[in-house]
């Protein structure tokens, strides 16, 4: 008890100097002038985001890339470690997002209260030869906690979950907010948006085209063979040979062992992921501020397939999900990969539910 208390002294000594992390702007033989008596106070119109995670190989790329998005006028770092620095270094960008840093377990429910968009890549990565359910003992826990703060502090924003293993952790996410009687369905949203960009660059490749010129919706859910891409469904229209689809249906399915075999022990992806959050939550704040036609993969409480959840194209508005769309035709290949997808992920997702019922 003794160890845990001076833990937690330290950890508010440590954040008292966090808010601004460059708290006191007196420099040698400068002014008393403090940062309380600067303008910078996140008042500005935009959106209020908090990254839950901050610190981590996402966390940090993915807090820089929404520093630069206009449509964040405040930006809350929170992490258990190493806010302090992440935080001054990012706060020195000249862009409109006013940033905070939060540290522990403490900070959480001040990073939380007011937010409109959370974003949680909170959570341990693979290392090679693991499943993405390896890490479940772990990272459930944690976004259990996580979102307990969300349904007390912010229980309307929308909520970005990127923690792995999503099959399992977005499930988990819904039972904590439905316990808490906070529970938006359209506002829980599990980022499968890697696999769309995964997708989109395999088939350009292929293909010969610009992958900004390609789209591949990508759906059921976020792990080996429930990743399941629609290349039947590819923009613009194409068609591959048998040997073309085995190829890219394997390199999507299994783009994330690729890069945790590549980093040798030293995490997963990370650089690519932070680009598939930025690019997914910035969808998310169009949507917020009301501008039509905002249309991605996520997975979402669905009733597309006889699953509770399920990844598929959404339109996104105000409110978060407004319409989830229907897989569409499916050629006999892609309804073989829909029912090994389903089967694998129903159990995914009620290992999360249970989690919680325990
Ligand atoms: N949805 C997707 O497509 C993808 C998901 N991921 C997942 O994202 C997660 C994070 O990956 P990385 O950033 O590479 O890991 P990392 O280990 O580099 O960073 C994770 C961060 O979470 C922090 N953290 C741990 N417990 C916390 C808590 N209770 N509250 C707040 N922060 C806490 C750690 O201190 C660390 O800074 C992993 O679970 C990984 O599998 C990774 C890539 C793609
Ligand atoms: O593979 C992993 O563990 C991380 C991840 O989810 C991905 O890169 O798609």
């Amino acid at each position: 008890m003794q160890a845990s208390a001076d833990v937690n002294q330290r950890i508010a000594r440590i954040a008292a100097h966090l808010n601004p992390p460059t708290n006191n702007l007196q420099m040698e033989g400068s002014s008393n002038l403090r940062w309380e008596n600067c303008r910078a106070k996140g008042g500005s119109p935009g959106f209020k985001v908090a990254i839950l995670g901050a610190a981590g190989g996402i966390g940090q790329p993915l807090a820089m890339l929404m520093k630069m998005n206009p449509l964040v006028s405040l930006l809350h770092l929170y992490d258990v470690v190493n806010t302090p620095g992440v935080t001054a270094d990012i706060s020195h960008m000249d862009t409109g997002a006013v940033v905070r840093g939060f540290l522990g377990q403490q900070q959480l429910e001040d990073a939380l209260t007011g937010m409109d968009l959370v974003i949680i890549p909170a959570g341990v990565p693979r290392k090679p030869g693991m499943t993405r359910d390896d890490l479940f003992n772990i990272n459930a826990g944690i976004v259990r906690t996580l979102c307990e703060g969300i349904s007390k502090c912010c229980p309307k924003a929308t909520v970005n979950l990127i923690s792995n293993p999503v099959n399992s952790t977005v499930p988990i996410a819904a039972e904590v907010f439905k316990k808490a009687g906070t529970y938006d369905p359209r506002r829980l949203l599990g980022v499968t948006m890697l696999d769309v960009v995964r997708a989109n660059t395999f088939v350009a490749e292929v293909l010969g085209l610009d992958p900004r010129d390609v789209d591949v919706p990508v759906v059921g859910g976020h792990a080996g063979v429930t990743i399941l891409p629609l290349l039947s469904q590819v923009k613009p229209p194409c068609s591959f040979t048998q040997e073309e689809t085995e190829y890219l249906t394997s390199r999507i399915q299994n783009g994330g062992t690729e890069v945790v075999e590549a980093k040798a022990g030293a995490g997963s992806a990370t650089l690519s992921m932070a680009y598939a959050a930025v690019k997914f939550a910035d969808a998310c704040l169009h949507a917020l501020r009301g501008d039509a036609g905002v249309i991605e993969c996520a997975f979402v409480s669905s009733q597309v397939t006889e699953l509770p959840f399920f990844a598929s194209r959404v339109r996104l508005g105000r409110n978060g999900v407004e319409e989830i769309y229907p897989l569409g035709p499916l050629n006999e290949y892609e309804r073989v990969g829909l029912e090994k997808a389903k089967k694998e992920l129903a159990g995914s997702i009620e290992k999360g539910i249970s989690f919680v019922g325990k």
